[in-house]
C-alpha cells in the first residue's frame, strides 16, 4: 500500500493564474489564416514585445485580445488581481464560440492604443482623458442631468484622475489644446494617458513609436518604465523599432504568417535563425536612431 499525502499537510497553493492566457488562438478571413495556433502568456507586471515582419498576425493579435474579432479556434483568459477568477474573453466549442465585446474587454481591465491615432480630434486633451476616465464612473445619466451628489463626487474623482494622468504623461501644459492641433509625437502620449484613464491592469500599445521622431522616442521608453514600474500595468506592445523593444522588453514573441516563431529575451530572439530567415529581404527587425 503507498502512502498518501498527510492529511493535516496543507495542499500547496496553485500557482497564480498569469494575467494573460492566449493558448492555441486561430483567426481566419475566408481563405487567409491570420493567426494560427498562436499562444502567448503575460505574467503580471511584465512588459513584453509582440514583432514581426509586415502582415505577420500582429494587430489581428491586439483586435482577438480587445473584441474586435473573436477567433474561430482557441482561448484567451485574463485574470487581473481584482478578479477571483479569470474571465474567458474568448472560449468556448466551435459552435458556440463566444467573445467578449469591446467595452467588456476594457471595463475587465485592458485597455489599448491604436496604430492609426484615434483620439477625438476636436476635443481638447483634457476632454480627451476625461471621457475616459468618466467610463469608471457608475452613475447613470439621469443621476448626471440631476446633478445628484454621487454624480458630482463622480465627476470630481474624474477630473482629479485626468489631472493626474495629464502630469503623469507630462501633458499638463496641452491640456486645453484640441487633440488634432497637437505634435504627432504628443498625439500618441496622450492615447497612452486615455487608455490608462479607464484604470488598466494591461496596457496594449499598437506602434507607440510609429511617426515619432528621437526624442519622443526616448520619451516614450521612458513613459512605458514608468507605466509597468510606478503604476504597476502590464504592458504589451507592438513595435518594429527593435532599439526600443531591446531597450523596454522583458520578453519578446515573435509572429511570421500568423504563426509564433520565436520567444525570449530581446538579445537572443534576435540571433534566433528563424527571426532573421523572417526577416530576409526586409531590412531585418528595425533598430532607428
Ligand atoms: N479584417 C480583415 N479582413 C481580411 N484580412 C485581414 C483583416 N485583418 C487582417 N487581415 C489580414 O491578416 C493578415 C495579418 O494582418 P495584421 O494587420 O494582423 O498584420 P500585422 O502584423 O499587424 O501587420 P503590420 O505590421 O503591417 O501592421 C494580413 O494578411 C492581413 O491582410
Amino acid at each position: 500500500m503507498t502512502a498518501g499525502p498527510p492529511t493535516d499537510a496543507p495542499s500547496p497553493a496553485p500557482p497564480p493564474a498569469p494575467l494573460l492566457a492566449v493558448r492555441g488562438v486561430t483567426l481566419r478571413f475566408g481563405g487567409l489564416t491570420s493567426l494560427n495556433g498562436v499562444d502567448l502568456t503575460a505574467d503580471g507586471g511584465e512588459i513584453l514585445a509582440v514583432i514581426g515582419p509586415n502582415g505577420a498576425g500582429k494587430t489581428s493579435l491586439f483586435n482577438c485580445l480587445t473584441g474586435v474579432y473573436t477567433p474561430q479556434e482557441g482561448t484567451i483568459a485574463f485574470a487581473p488581481p481584482t478578479a477571483e477568477h479569470p474571465v474567458q474573453l474568448v472560449a468556448g466549442p466551435a459552435r458556440r464560440r463566444r467573445g467578449r465585446k469591446p467595452h467588456v474587454v476594457n471595463r475587465a481591465g485592458i485597455a489599448r492604443t491604436f496604430q492609426n491615432i484615434r483620439l477625438f480630434a476636436a476635443l481638447s486633451a483634457y476632454e480627451n482623458v476625461k471621457v475616459a476616465a468618466e467610463t469608471r464612473q457608475r452613475t447613470g445619466p439621469v443621476a448626471a442631468m440631476l446633478r445628484l451628489p454621487r454624480a458630482r463626487a463622480n465627476e470630481r474623482s474624474s477630473d482629479a484622475a485626468t489631472a493626474a494622468l495629464l502630469d503623469f504623461t507630462g501633458l499638463r501644459a496641452v491640456a486645453d489644446e484640441t487633440a488634432s492641433a497637437l505634435p504627432y509625437g504628443v498625439q500618441r502620449r496622450l492615447e497612452i494617458a486615455r487608455a490608462l484613464a479607464t484604470g488598466p491592469a494591461l496596457l496594449l500599445l499598437d506602434e507607440p513609436a510609429a511617426g515619432t521622431n528621437p526624442t519622443e522616442k526616448r520619451e516614450l521608453e521612458r513613459l512605458i518604465r514608468r507605466i509597468n514600474g510606478e503604476l504597476g500595468v502590464t504592458v504589451l506592445l507592438i513595435e518594429h523599432d527593435m532599439r526600443l523593444v531591446t531597450s523596454v522588453a522583458d520578453r519578446v514573441t515573435v509572429l511570421n504568417f500568423g504563426r509564433v516563431i520565436a520567444e525570449g529575451r530581446p538579445a537572443e530572439v534576435r540571433r534566433d535563425p528563424a527571426v532573421v530567415e523572417a526577416y530576409l529581404g526586409t531590412a531585418g527587425p528595425r533598430e532607428e536612431p
